[in-house]
């Protein structure tokens, strides 16, 4: 019996990577101090593996930015307005992640998506048709020497050419058949070089296996992997899929000469009953994956170890493995000084969890393991009750009828009320949320945090905070304003904070984009408000101006979805529990005079299956109805705006129409724009604000490129229903772009009512 882990997570336990990486950005540091962070982290990473026991330990699960984007450079798969700024390799690869703007030219970052079922965002690559596809950089195999020079053996990972061709876009004549030929031919040049270095086991990581695969698709697959492994080879390699099941080609993917196969036995609960019934190859390891790369509670070692016995029987060789890359949890419990041990014991983060691969290595080794004492151990904690029942939830959630889900009159007659009462200009201009999180508020609130300010000097400072955002964005003649969300770390661990039923977390980051991390909340217990979550910076904001001011809340599917659920109860549960408790914060908000509420759903695609007949049943009947249980109690004059980022939702329009908000705004400008042809062909009846500039990048968008935007989504969207306003949040963004960025929106939309 072996371990292996499938990816680390790179960050740093306390975000050395993105401190470092920000400096350099900043010019602050120079390449060779970035690179230096990297290396370290590198090794402290193959070390703390090394040290646990494991067998299999990745590298090239490392990366400056994104593992998307490290693939398509290491593949050439460079656009061509890149390589013309004639920067060096590191900045080159920078300028696609984060845009460029400065002595050497003017280019936009490329699209940035939601990493499948996460909220791990990669950089999608582009195909250019006169691009030349091949091996043309050694990141994997400097890594795999520089761990070897420790005296760590490693499988370098990278992602696989069937996901690689799956993930692309496409921006000339050449389709994903027309370069499946040369890409297969860069991999088997990587397969060489390899076995040249005389790695042993390389990793392929084709996590787009678990989505719905066509005839076609299979066929793809193997014409790549036919290609990719038909030279003789002593280098193994590990096919390695997660976040579901290949139930499409189970037996197909069995014939081929792979030498492992990794299946994800956590959320791919039906490769469990493929195993079972078509069996698994003798002479292939199976990289079992056992232990949750998503969550962090306890792995229950009962129904594991059953399982792992069963395929032992069977003569399978089985690795035990995490389900995926330990990117999506955090690092370790170790730095989690505020929650008590009855909560803790109940937790692995990816440290611990390295901890319970070895400790099941162990046990499954035993000829009887009931009697060890980490089996005990694991046993009593699952055997006790945790006190996480609140019967007054329960009782509301069984008096919720049928009518609660339905707000009243339809949204048309709300359309036309909303338009006399608020009595906005025609293209209203508005953002989504959050003003720039300077170091001076991050600061404050640290320092708050640590006691060494009062609440009340806390709350000062907010106020000014706020008072000087809404000055400003009134200065400027926005017509829908914001308070800022300066109160807020996050849009939803700030909710996890207020509510009943979460714990938080100190340092338990996970990297959500390039240099951005989040600290996921976790639900603990049945969930509902204890008190006023917003009202007060809401309504102070409102005080302020006759403008109306958009209260903001985060919405029940958002917020389950970005925090680490229970796994005692359903999703569905859960997310009933958190919508009760924002619909009494969305009442409270009314009450207090607050006429347009955001209630943001950036999640929403999020946890929608990866296969599409799992879509209606086990998602969108029960997140959609959710998201209305939160406003359907308001007067038909309040205007409820939504808001979802980085989500292709072309394909469940009719469910976000169906969320009946009156407004949503979106992202759109990394995209092409190309989500406004199916809003005209579904009818969509929600007015709409697709964004019109990145706000992932610091570039300053012109008026003339805002202006033309407008005029491509007037091409498609009903004047009366177009709203102006950024891709998402201003959080990340510094003060200077943003107030350019901005006076630039609204100038745009000035030139657009007279043209238009
Ligand atoms: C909109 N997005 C979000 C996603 N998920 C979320 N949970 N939240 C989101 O907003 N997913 C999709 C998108 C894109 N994702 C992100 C994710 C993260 C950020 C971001 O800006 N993250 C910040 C951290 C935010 C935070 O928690 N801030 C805290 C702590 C600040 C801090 O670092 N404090 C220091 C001390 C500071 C000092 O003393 O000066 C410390 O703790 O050491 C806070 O503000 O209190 C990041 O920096 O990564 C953006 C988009
Ligand atoms: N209201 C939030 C939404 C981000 S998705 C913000 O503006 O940051
Ligand atoms: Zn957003």
């Amino acid at each position: 019996m072996q371990t292996s882990v499938i990816g680390f997570p790179r960050i740093g336990t306390l975000r050395e990577l993105k401190f470092a990486s920000e400096k350099y950005f900043k010019k602050e540091i120079s390449e060779e101090e970035l690179l230096q962070t990297g290396k370290e982290l590198r090794a402290k990473h193959w070390n703390t593996q090394r040290q646990a026991g494991i067998d299999y330990i990745s590298c090239n699960d490392f990366s400056y930015y994104d593992m998307v984007l490290d693939t398509a450079v290491l593949f050439n798969l460079i656009p061509k307005r890149y390589k013309e700024l004639n920067l060096s390799d590191l900045d080159t690869y920078f300028a696609m992640a984060r845009g460029y703007q400065g002595t050497y030219g003017d280019v936009k970052a490329l699209a940035m998506k939601k990493w499948f079922n996460t909220n791990y965002h990669y950089i999608v690559p582009e195909i250019e048709d006169d691009m030349k596809i091949t091996l043309a950089g050694n990141k994997p195999f400097e890594e795999y020497k520089e761990a070897k020079a420790l005296g760590i053996e490693t499988k370098p990972v990278i992602i696989g050419a069937y996901t690689l061709l799956k993930l692309c876009r496409y921006t000339g004549k050449k389709s994903l058949q027309d370069i499946a030929g040369s890409v297969a031919k860069a991999y088997q040049a990587f397969l060489r070089s390899c076995e040249e270095i005389g790695i042993p086991w390389i990793q392929f990581d084709e996590p787009a296996l678990v989505q719905d695969m066509a005839q076609e698709d299979i066929a793809l697959f193997r014409q790549l992997y036919d290609a990719i492994l038909s030279e003789k080879r002593k280098c193994h390699v590990l096919l390695q899929t997660y976040f579901g099941d290949v139930r499409d080609f189970y037996q197909e993917l069995l014939a081929m000469p792979f030498d492992g196969i990794g299946l994800d036995l956590i959320e791919g609960k039906k490769n469990v009953s493929l195993i079972e019934e078509y069996g698994f190859p003798q002479d292939k390891r199976l990289f079992a994956g056992v232990i949750n790369g998503k969550n962090i509670w306890k792995n229950h070692y009962e129904p594991t170890l059953r399982m792992v016995k069963t395929l032992q029987a069977k003569n399978i060789q089985c690795v035990l493995s995490t389900s995926c890359s330990l990117l999506h949890v955090p690092y370790t419990l170790k730095h989690e000084h505020r929650l008590s041990k009855h909560y803790t014991s109940y937790f692995a983060f990816a440290e611990e969890k390295l901890d319970e691969l070895a400790q099941l290595k162990e046990l499954a080794q035993c000829e009887d393991y009931h009697a060890a004492s980490s089996y005990q151990e694991n046993k009593k904690l699952f055997e006790q009750a945790r006190d996480c029942v609140n019967e007054a939830v329960h009782k509301r959630l069984s008096r919720i009828t049928e009518d609660d889900y339905i707000r009243k009159p339809s949204r048309s007659k709300r359309q036309v009320l909303q338009k006399q009462k608020l009595a906005l200009p025609e293209f209203p201009t508005t953002t989504i949320g959050s003003f720039p999180q300077t170091n001076d508020v991050k600061a404050k609130r640290s320092s708050y945090r640590k006691g060494e300010v009062s609440e009340t000097e806390y709350k000062e400072f907010t106020k000014k905070k706020i008072a000087e955002c809404v000055r400003w964005q009134e200065g400027i003649g926005l017509d829908v304003l914001v308070h800022g969300e300066y109160e807020r770390n996050d849009m939803v661990e700030y909710f996890g904070e207020a509510l009943g039923g979460f714990l938080f977390t100190e340092k338990a980051w996970v990297q959500s984009y390039g240099t951005r991390c989040v600290k996921p909340p976790i639900i603990w217990g049945d969930v509902y408000r204890e008190k006023p979550i917003t009202i007060e910076w809401s309504v102070y904001a409102q005080s302020l101006t006759n403008k109306a001011i958009k209260g903001m809340l985060t919405g029940p599917v958002t917020i389950l979805n970005w925090s680490f659920p229970r796994e005692d109860i359903s999703i569905k549960e859960s997310i009933s529990q958190i919508a009760l408790s924002i619909r009494d914060e969305v009442l409270d908000l009314e009450k207090n005079g607050i006429k347009i509420i955001q209630i943001d759903e950036a999640a929403l695609r999020e946890k929608l299956p990866l296969r599409k007949s799992d879509w209606k049943k086990e998602y969108l009947d029960f997140a959609i109805p959710a998201f209305r249980l939160t406003h359907s109690g308001v007067r038909p004059e309040t205007q409820i705006h939504t808001h979802m980022c980085y989500s292709e939702f072309t394909d469940i329009i009719p469910a976000i129409d169906d969320m009946d908000a009156d407004v949503i705004t979106f992202e759109a400008s990394r995209s092409d724009l190309q989500i406004l042809t199916s809003l005209q062909e579904h009818n969509f009846e929600t007015e709409v604000g697709p964004g019109v500039y990145d706000i992932h990048s610091p570039r300053v968008p012109s008026v003339e490129e805002i202006v033309a935007a407008l005029h491509t989504m007037l091409t498609k969207i009903d004047r009366t229903k177009l709203w102006v306003n950024p891709d998402c949040g201003l959080k990340t963004r510094g003060i200077p772009e943003t107030e350019e960025s901005l006076t630039h929106m609204v100038e745009a939309a000035k030139v657009i009512r007279k043209d238009a």
